[in-house]
């Protein structure tokens, strides 16, 4: 019998620097278990203002970078060097810091950004190389994804009506008429964010707090971000700071690892 999805778990922080600090022993803590499991992390993250949030793995010895294997849980449609690259962001803030191979880190291939079809295409068959030799599963199982919230809920490139959010089967969707420029983008799709084992949203800011509330107090109206519900034993979790998370209801736990 199916179980049905874990209660997200909220940890909000009183300072920026205890989330990042937190949220870097967290992440250490599932790439440890990762390699010791199956020699490899995988993990998927998204843009906006999450890179910055992972800057507690900057210069930690703990972090094992040759095991990583990375992936953008959605990009923009732009050279890997364009001031809109979710890449460019991520190499900015973080992987130009750190000792990763370039190979573990699976960009789109920008030959492809005038063919949305083709480019969503071919991200997926870097997925599947990743992981359907490895895997036997009918969609990946990231062991994180990390992702951000829009201010109108959206997460990753998926978007509040709109038709991706019905996606079933894809593992990598595009979409052109993104509201949040620039409008053409890829996207991991819910199959592949809800099959991970492990899904964290990262939020912080007096600017999320409405948000926030309605996403994790109203997840009936189904906004996007509450449309993330990992399958057992997924495990969805919230890392923000108590600015964000001043209005939620939602219970808090205290962080543990
Ligand atoms: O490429 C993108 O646009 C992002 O992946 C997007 O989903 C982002 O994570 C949210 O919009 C939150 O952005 P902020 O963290 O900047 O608010």
């Amino acid at each position: 019998m199916h179980q049905p999805p874990s209660a997200p778990i909220l940890n909000s922080f009183p300072s920026a620097n205890e989330l990042v600090e937190s949220l870097a022993a967290f992440i250490v803590k599932l790439q440890k278990d990762s390699i010791d499991k199956k020699g490899r992390f995988t993990v998927a993250i998204s843009g906006g203002s999450l890179p910055k949030q992972l800057k507690g793995l900057i210069g930690n010895a703990s972090v094992k970078w040759d095991k990583w294997q990375v992936f953008y849980a959605d990009e923009r449609a732009v050279p890997l060097d364009h001031p809109d690259s979710n890449h460019k962001l991520c190499f900015d803030e973080l992987f130009s810091k750190v000792p990763i191979p370039s190979t573990n880190i699976h960009t789109l291939d920008p030959s492809f950004i005038e063919d949305l079809e083709e480019l969503s295409d071919h991200y997926e068959k870097e997925l599947i190389r990743e992981f359907a030799q490895k895997d036997s599963a009918r969609f990946p199982v990231f062991d994180l994804i990390l992702l951000g919230i829009g201010p109108d809920g959206h997460t990753a490139s998926l978007f509040p009506g709109h038709e991706l959010l019905a996606e079933e089967d894809r593992w990598v969707a595009y979409i052109e008429d993104s509201p949040k420029p620039p409008p053409k983008r890829i996207t991991l799709t819910y199959p592949v964010i809800n099959h991970a084992a492990q899904v964290a949203f990262v939020a912080t800011g007096e600017g999320k707090v409405d948000m926030l509330s309605n996403i994790l107090d109203k997840p009936e109206e189904g906004l996007p971000a509450s449309r993330v519900k990992p399958v057992y034993p997924g495990q969805l979790y919230w890392f923000v700071d108590d600015a964000a998370s001043a209005k939620v209801q939602y219970p808090r736990t205290p962080f543990r690892l």
